[in-house]
């Protein structure tokens, strides 16, 4: 059965929800599902922008019908080829051969590589700033590649102001009922989920986001409709503040990320030992995380969001300790930058960690080490107790010349 919500004069959600997902894109746990947004322009001519994933298919399908009510679908315009937006769009043109399919010359290109169907027969290729009238609805093209994937652009509907943003300004989790972000808590709901799947999806492609944000920044935006997650339509400058500050990989937070790795808990000491000291020092923005219990995708936000990061880690076979390697990797890989580095090390005969972390953050941009590297041999002792002590000075001095 079709499930359908209104989102303004002439525009409906037609996408679905899936609850069951705990891996995105085979890489990113999660917990709290996934939304794919279609939308449907309810005018002159019948329009769906970008289709869904396969998962949600069944539902999708029975929404256009309901919405078409018999007429024909005109157009399916494409924001971004991925499969979980365009999966469905293989069948959607097979049930509707009489749609033209609208997009950039560069997503016709990609359209060919996953669809059976002859693309130069049904495809209507558009440029930037190109204009499609449907009616009472006027519809505006614009670029915007790697704000995910090298096809990608946003479209721009005049009448309405609303712009459907592709991947941007999507999150992760299911709607609860409403579509809209308004009836979310920022802080509790969007915050948190938004921060994660913009630095686990979007992350390594900051100036590429910030260059669409200043393109349409100049557009009478009324809502912005993404394909994840809930559609804005108030109180933007907050949304879009957050957004700014991961493009430029400016820190949320003045305060303090301890990163562990300890097999046997006494690395694990040192770092609460750290924690306490620092909190008695007056820091209060901290946070601890074990990576051995931490997917590296979970880790990833956290180094986004803090601008003071420790690392606390065992030697492991004459390197570093194999979960901290895997969430340092994935910092790497999302270019995560302009942070301040302190490091603890343990090693039971060779203790090396402490060197070979240092040189990995001397290979990210603009990284300021705090303290020198405090070393532990097996378990802590009233010397190295102390030295976690001066390091949580010297960190809490630091946080506070942030302020
Ligand atoms: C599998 C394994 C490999 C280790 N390899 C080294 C090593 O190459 N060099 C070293 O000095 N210590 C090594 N250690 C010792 C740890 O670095 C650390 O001193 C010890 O595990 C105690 O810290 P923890 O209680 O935080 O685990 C190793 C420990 C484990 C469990």
């Amino acid at each position: 059965m079709h499930c359908v919500y209104k989102v303004t004069n002439g525009i409906w959600w037609i996408g679905g929800n899936e609850r069951k997902l705990s891996v995105f894109e085979g890489a990113i746990p999660m917990n709290d599902g996934m939304a794919y947004n279609s939308y449907f322009i309810d005018d002159e001519k019948t329009v769906v922008l970008d289709t869904v994933d396969k998962s949600v298919a069944g539902v999708f399908y029975e929404n256009v019908d309901y919405m078409l009510d018999g007429r024909s679908l005109d157009y399916v315009i494409v924001n971004h080829v991925e499969p979980d937006h365009s999966a469905s769009l293989e069948e959607l043109i097979m049930r509707h051969p009489e749609a033209k399919v609208i997009g950039s010359k560069k997503i016709k290109a990609m359209v060919k590589q996953y669809v059976t169907w002859d693309v130069d027969k049904y495809f209507e290729e558009i440029k930037e700033g190109d204009e499609l009238c449907t009616g009472s609805h006027t519809f505006t093209f614009y670029m915007a590649p790697m704000v995910h994937w090298p096809e990608v652009m946003v479209t721009f509907e005049k009448s309405t102001g609303s712009l459907f943003s592709a991947d941007a300004f999507g999150i992760f989790g299911a709607h609860d009922g409403n579509i809209f972000a308004d009836a979310y808590d920022f802080e509790l709901e969007w915050l948190p989920s938004a921060r994660k799947y913009y630095t686990t999806i979007v992350g390594k492609y900051g100036s590429f986001t910030e260059k669409l944000l200043g393109k349409v920044g100049g557009l009478d935006i009324q809502r912005i409709c993404p394909l994840h997650g809930f559609i804005i339509r108030k109180d933007f400058e907050k949304y879009i503040n957050a957004y700014i500050t991961w493009a430029r990989y400016e820190s949320e937070e003045n305060g303090v990320l301890i990163l562990y790795a300890s097999p046997y808990g006494n690395t694990k000491n040192a770092a609460e030992i750290l924690a306490c000291e620092l909190a008695e020092d007056g820091v209060t923005r901290m946070k601890l995380m074990d990576v051995s219990h931490w997917d590296p995708m979970d880790v990833l936000p956290q180094a986004f969001r803090y601008n003071h990061i420790v690392i606390a880690c065992t030697t492991y076979n004459n390197g570093i300790f194999v979960k901290m390697e895997e969430a340092l990797g994935e910092m790497k890989s999302m270019g995560v930058c302009n942070k301040k580095v302190s490091i603890i090390e343990n090693g039971s005969w060779n203790p090396v960690s402490g060197k070979l972390i240092k040189e990995f953050f001397e290979g990210l941009q603009n990284i300021e080490f705090v303290g020198d590297i405090v070393t532990i041999k097996s378990s802590v002792k009233e010397d190295s107790a102390q030295a976690v002590a001066d390091l949580a000075k010297v960190i809490a001095a630091s946080v506070q010349a942030q302020a």
